[in-house]
């Protein structure tokens, strides 16, 4: 972009003497009265039209068809803010609804110049007046872009360029914006006109793949799949695919399932909506909570087992309700939960990939078990979850991680002793954690270790004992 000076000057080199002329006309018509200034406005734009070589394209903030903001407005505001940043004089500073921080922008009347594949353009921020400006109108103000080009490159204006704006407009909103954690109302709260489907607060977790303690070569190819995914939208358009993953995490409790979900929402910036089963009224609620999701986001369904009849029942009744026995169990002791929830597991599975789950794009369903050998196999057959990760116990790899995390060690001399221990028992990850974590100021690195191998011993020798009865 250049700065706004430079582009006054090529502007007027560009032998734009009408827009010169508009703009003393700006001036004259802010000081005229209400009826001279339509008078004024319309003689200017019939002149101005006849002599223009160039085209003027207008974004607003609001749409017409309805009383909703313009997405598009909101993309050309951020894609212009990261350049006027750094080349408008006039600038202004707001705090964006779902924003992380403060959002500057060029202020109402400001022109900045854009150029693309060697073609130059100009954008103008213009404030746009109420029919009820003079009246005791008191809304919000209305605002909109202006785009201004020659009328010859029209064709790569309307279809390339604004496309490019649009999409690097948005990118910058994502990386911006608070990324949420929702969940289910209950069908009770959402009937009674008490809420909307999803309910959600700033999702703010820590976890990272690098904070998490498993084996590195299994860490790095999950990285590796999830960046691919987010990266292949073209790629799945043209084979025809749905532009959704699976993941099926299953193991023992405290392996890092929920750390892993956290982490991978992290890595992709996308939100997450933790769905719980046992509050849905029947399949078509599902689908209606499915529709109400966004794009980027991680749809969460955890301890699949429990809501879902996990005896293997499908081919004697395929539209048996999903809450068996256990998740009735959870249910009872949730009291605000649906306890008559009808979904059932075909409901589930056209929830995965019917025809419903194409609609909204870029998605990942990731399901949570401890208990993956009692899933229906209906699940978890080739090509329903795209990819099952098994999150074990703690490996001595995975226990480096912690240590480096926890403590801020990389070796030890106890490192030798703890190996050779975790060779011998099982320990998951969050015990590892909870040893290693200094419980008060005077614990160190080597007191903390020891508080490990001592419950490492003692598992240890708990082993032992069993293998000689
Ligand atoms: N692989 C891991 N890497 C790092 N920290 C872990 C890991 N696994 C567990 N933890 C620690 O233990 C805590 C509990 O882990 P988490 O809730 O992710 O386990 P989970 O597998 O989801 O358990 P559950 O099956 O009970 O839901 C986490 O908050 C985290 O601090
Ligand atoms: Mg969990």
């Amino acid at each position: 972009m250049a700065a706004p000076g430079t582009m006054t000057r090529l502007w007027i080199t560009f032998g734009s003497p009408i827009n010169n002329f508009l703009h003393v006309w700006t001036i004259i018509y802010q000081y005229a009265p209400v009826k001279l200034r339509s008078y004024l406005k319309s003689y200017i734009h019939r002149l101005v039209d006849h002599f223009n070589p160039y085209v003027q394209l207008s974004i607003h903030e609001f749409t017409e068809s309805h009383l909703g903001r313009n997405e598009a407005y909101r993309f050309v505001k951020a894609y212009l803010s990261a350049n006027s940043s750094k080349n408008s004089k006039k600038l202004k500073a707001e705090v964006g609804i779902n924003s992380k921080g403060l959002v500057i922008s060029m202020d109402e009347h400001e022109r900045v110049s854009d150029t693309f594949n060697g073609v130059q353009v100009l954008w103008l921020s213009c404030k746009v007046e109420s029919p009820l400006s003079n009246s005791h109108y008191s809304g919000p103000e209305k605002r909109c872009y202006t785009l201004e080009f020659h009328k010859k490159n029209r064709e790569m204006i309307t279809e390339s360029y604004l496309e490019h704006v649009f999409n690097t407009g948005e990118n910058i909103n994502r990386q911006n914006r608070e990324r949420r954690l929702y969940t289910n109302n209950s069908s009770t709260k959402q009937y009674s006109g008490l809420g909307k489907q999803w309910s959600s607060i700033v999702f703010k977790h820590p976890a990272t793949f690098e904070t998490l303690a498993m084996e590195p070569d299994k860490k790095q190819e999950i990285v590796e799949d999830l960046l691919t995914f987010s990266r292949s939208k073209d790629y799945y358009a043209r084979i025809g695919k749905a532009f959704k993953r699976g993941y099926l995490l299953y193991g023992p409790p405290g392996t890092g399932k929920s750390t892993m979900i956290a982490a991978m929402a992290n890595l992709l910036n996308y939100d997450i909506y933790d769905l719980e089963l046992t509050a849905v009224k029947d399949n078509t609620e599902l689908k209606m909570l499915l529709i109400d999701t966004l794009s980027k986001s991680i749809i969460v369904i955890e301890d699949i087992d429990c809501a879902l009849d996990l005896t293997h029942q499908r081919n004697k009744n395929e539209d048996k309700p999903l809450n068996s026995d256990k998740g009735k169990r959870k249910a009872d002791k949730e009291p605000n939960v649906e306890r008559d929830s009808k979904v059932t597991l075909s409901g589930l599975l056209n929830f995965i990939d019917g025809l419903w789950s194409a609609s909204g794009g870029e998605r990942i369903i990731v399901f949570t078990t401890n208990y993956v050998d009692k899933l229906d196999s209906a699940l978890t057959r080739c090509g329903r979850m795209d990819r099952h990760i098994e999150m074990s116990y703690c490996s001595f790899e995975g226990f480096k991680v912690l240590a480096k995390s926890y403590l801020e060690v990389d070796a030890h001399p106890k490192f030798d002793f703890i190996q050779q221990l975790m060779a011998e028992v099982n320990i998951t990850p969050a015990d590892v954690a909870e040893n290693l974590m200094p419980k008060t100021a005077t614990e160190n690195a080597d007191v903390c270790l020891s508080n490990l191998i001592r419950v490492l011993e003692v598992k240890s020798r708990g082993h032992k004992e069993e293998g000689t009865r």
